[in-house]
């Protein structure tokens, strides 16, 4: 028995297109009516549950007379653009029967990777939970190109788990747990646990399954795993048909262990999603007083900077072997900084006045990446 799973107050369940689905292709209204039975479960018993699930573009295939999930960009978002809206008909007809509302939410990359749009998202989620509502979320795939696209939805689910702050993430699929190897072959056998990311060298994870229609295989799963697990989120993976006995906490499919403590979501943000806007060169010295004494960083201590970043932007932090040992919010503009560099915060004030005393990353703005 899975107690954290089943005291898990806030779950997001993340479904697969592999899961809702027929095997030609069209989407399957049983297996779907099961799932928001499961969930509907979970909201009796007062727990919250965030849906992210797939399927826009297997849903749209059969209206619009294509065989096979299309490979180029465009046939895809006119799937997804059909099918999207029949699959939120679905769930809001399924959850309806349970007296349950739901509400949609389209995300792209840049909606929980650049931080006002984050805030914008966190906030609409936060106010859906708040109102009873069952958000049910997918990639914006309609408008999303090649280069910003998720593709699969297991990394935005586990980003979306820690946007909620979720005590959970359930990611159903095809296959009833993580495999030592091809599920397909008979030697294999389900992995209950795992405890360490490391342990998964052992295994052989491969890409999608039999049906086609998912995108990413175990691959993607593993690694939203990864990045929930890190963030303090217990995760399970399992076959949507056990969803049920999964959300009760019962030993099914696949266990990852939590294996940190919560963050606050600015610096959960920081960590696992900002793109860096810029770099700063780090001395010895400064590296040290970051990383090991948790200090603010000064300019004394930055030997160059790269990038055009304006204060507030992330900027990730090397050291002279160029590697990124923090990340964080800087105070300064890029254009700035030069003229700072190598001088101490009391020079600077007496030279060009008190606001330039401040550090270049506060430590309250700031998260280390690599301990040494
Ligand atoms: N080590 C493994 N353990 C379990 N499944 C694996 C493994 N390696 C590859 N797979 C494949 O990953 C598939 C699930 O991924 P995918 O088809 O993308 O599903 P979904 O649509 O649910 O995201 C399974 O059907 C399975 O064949
Ligand atoms: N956003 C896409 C999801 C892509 C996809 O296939 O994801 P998954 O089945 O989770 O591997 C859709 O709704 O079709």
């Amino acid at each position: 028995m899975r107690e954290v799973i089943a005291k898990a107050g806030r779950v997001v369940v993340k479904v697969g297109s592999s899961s809702l689905t027929t095997p030609s292709g069209g989407l399957d209204g049983s297996r779907l009516v099961a799932l928001v039975d499961a969930l509907a479960r979970v909201r009796a018993a007062g727990r919250e549950v965030v849906l992210v699930s797939s399927g826009a573009i297997a849903a749209g295939l059969a209206p619009l007379n294509m065989p096979t999930r299309p490979r180029d960009l465009a046939r895809q978002q006119a799937a997804a653009s059909v099918g999207q809206g029949l699959l939120v008909a679905h769930y809001s007809t399924a959850f309806a029967s349970h007296g349950l509302k739901v509400g949609q939410v389209l995300l792209t990359v840049d909606d929980v990777t650049r931080r006002s749009h984050y805030r914008n998202a966190y906030r609409t989620l936060h106010k859906l939970l708040s109102l009873d509502v069952v958000p049910v979320v997918n990639e914006n795939d309609t408008v999303a190109t090649q280069e910003i696209r998720f593709g699969d939805n297991d990394r935005l689910a586990a980003l979306v788990a820690q946007l909620v702050h979720a005590d959970a993430l359930v990611l159903l699929s095809d296959v009833d747990g993580l495999y030592d190897g091809d599920p397909r072959r008979p030697e294999t056998t389900r992995v209950p646990e795992v405890n360490d990311p490391a342990e998964l060298d052992a295994f052989k994870i491969g890409g999608t399954g039999r049906s086609g229609l998912g995108s990413g295989g175990m691959q993607t799963k593993v690694e939203a795993a990864a990045i929930a697990t890190g963030s303090g989120i217990e995760v399970v993976l399992t076959s949507a048909g056990e969803a049920a006995e999964a959300l009760r906490g019962e030993d099914v499919g696949t266990w990852f262990h939590s294996r940190a403590r919560r963050r606050s979501t600015r610096l959960l943000w920081l960590e696992h999603v900002a793109d860096a806007a810029g770099r700063l060169h780090l001395d010895p010295g400064a590296v040290r007083a970051v990383v090991e004494r948790r200090k603010s960083l000064l300019p004394a201590g930055i030997i160059s900077v790269d990038g055009t970043f304006t204060a507030g932007d992330p900027v990730d932090m090397v050291d002279e072997g160029e590697r990124v040992v923090a990340r964080g919010l800087v105070n300064y503009d890029a254009a700035e900084l030069p003229a700072l560099l190598g001088r101490s915060t009391r020079e600077l004030a007496r030279e060009l006045g008190a606001e330039y005393e401040r550090e270049v990353v506060h430590r309250d703005d700031l998260v280390v990446l690599h301990h040494r």
